[in-house]
């Protein structure tokens, strides 16, 4: 077992009156893609915001490393290296495209700060034409990018990516998703929770199956590639017990 990876254990955790994880076991490696992959309302997102510190679980333990993170602040989490990358592109609309990229490297020393800069352009060609434009005025997949390269520039070692294509054409998904891969090569461990199951299945090295807020399988993504369709008919499987 890797000692860097980042684990779930047993994650118990209520929204309200509703129990809505229940006694969740998971762990993403360093510098793989680890697809969360259930039906609406199965708990991903709960997921994704007990591990950023948004939520408490009223069970378990969430670790990086030896570290512990529950109980932490979502942004000591963050300084720590875990960084959720949100659904729907919160970036800030009002500013501009540079000074969006300037304001995720606050925590870095200054020469750290440009290198990083320099890095998140080097990944998404695309906003180094936008730097002046107010952020607002991007297209939805270059806020998601914009999102996505503010996350890289905390120099994370985990990045949680929930639902990135949410309101995005397919065919800048098509684009998008392949980073995943290029990120995760660079070492970054990615959970990736994402509507489009075969895109999700085609990078990721491994999936954890969600339903009802518990995982009911969990496998090599190899062994879903070739029938996306399985992993539909284990959805349907529980909800019909
Ligand atoms: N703010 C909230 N307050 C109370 N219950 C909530 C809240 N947000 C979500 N829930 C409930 O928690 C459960 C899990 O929801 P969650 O959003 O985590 O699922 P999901 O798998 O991410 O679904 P989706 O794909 O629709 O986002 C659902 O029963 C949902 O109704």
């Amino acid at each position: 077992m890797n000692e860097t990876a980042l684990f779930v254990e047993k994650l118990t955790v209520r929204r309200g009156a509703q129990e809505v994880l229940h006694g969740i076991d998971l762990t993403v490696e360093p510098g793989s893609i680890m697809a969360l992959l259930g039906p609406n309302g199965a708990g991903k997102s709960t997921l994704v915001s007990t591990i950023a510190g948004e939520l408490t679980p009223s069970k378990g333990t969430i670790r990086l490393g030896t570290e512990p993170l529950v109980g932490k602040r979502p942004q000591a989490i963050r300084k720590l290296g875990v960084a959720a990358v949100p659904e729907g592109h919160r970036v800030l609309r009002g500013l501009s495209v540079a000074d969006n990229l300037h304001a995720a490297a606050t925590f870095l020393p200054a020469d750290e700060g440009r290198r990083a800069f320099e890095e998140a352009l080097a990944i998404f060609p695309e906003l180094k034409e936008k730097l002046a434009l107010h952020a607002g005025n991007l297209s939805g997949g270059q806020q998601q990018m914009l999102s996505l390269a503010q996350a890289l520039m905390g120099r994370p070692q985990f990045i949680l990516a929930d639902e990135m294509s949410f309101g995005l054409a397919p065919v800048i998904v098509k684009r998008l998703i392949p980073l995943m891969t290029r990120i995760a090569q660079s070492g970054i461990g990615i959970l990736l929770i994402e509507q489009y199951t075969h895109m999700a299945l085609e990078i990721a090295d491994e999936v954890a199956v969600l339903s009802r807020g518990a995982i009911i399988a969990r496998d090599h993504a190899s062994a879903f590639r070739d029938r996306p369709d399985a992993i539909r008919d284990l959805y349907l499987s529980v909800e019909a017990a």
